[in-house]
């Protein structure tokens, strides 16, 4: 597992459209259709599968919440940095 990241490394590397919260990183994905937001989690899951890296998604009728962390390292690491920009090209 990598190293927790320090604040200003966090900042610095987020990708557009994901914020930092706390020791999480947060993204939420607008959907105008419920199926597609499903269809959405169920990629953003088999992404995070493949990668042995998981989310907490969250379902909601216009939209899909993902936040990211680094439960062994204790924050937010490469590999929360690395995901967030697969899920992103999952859009
Ligand atoms: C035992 C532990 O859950 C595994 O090593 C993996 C699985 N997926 C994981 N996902 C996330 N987000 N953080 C982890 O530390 C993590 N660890």
């Amino acid at each position: 597992m990598p190293d927790r990241l320090d604040d200003d490394e966090i900042d610095r590397r987020l990708p557009d459209g994901w914020e930092r919260a706390g020791d999480e990183i947060v993204r939420v994905y607008p959907f105008d259709d419920y199926l597609d937001g499903v269809t959405f989690a169920t990629r953003v899951a088999e992404v995070a599968d493949e990668e042995y890296h998981h989310p907490e998604i969250t379902i909601r009728y216009d939209e899909i919440e993902v936040r990211l962390t680094s439960h062994e390292a204790g924050g937010v690491t490469d590999a929360d940095l690395r995901l967030a920009g697969l899920f992103d090209a999952e859009r």
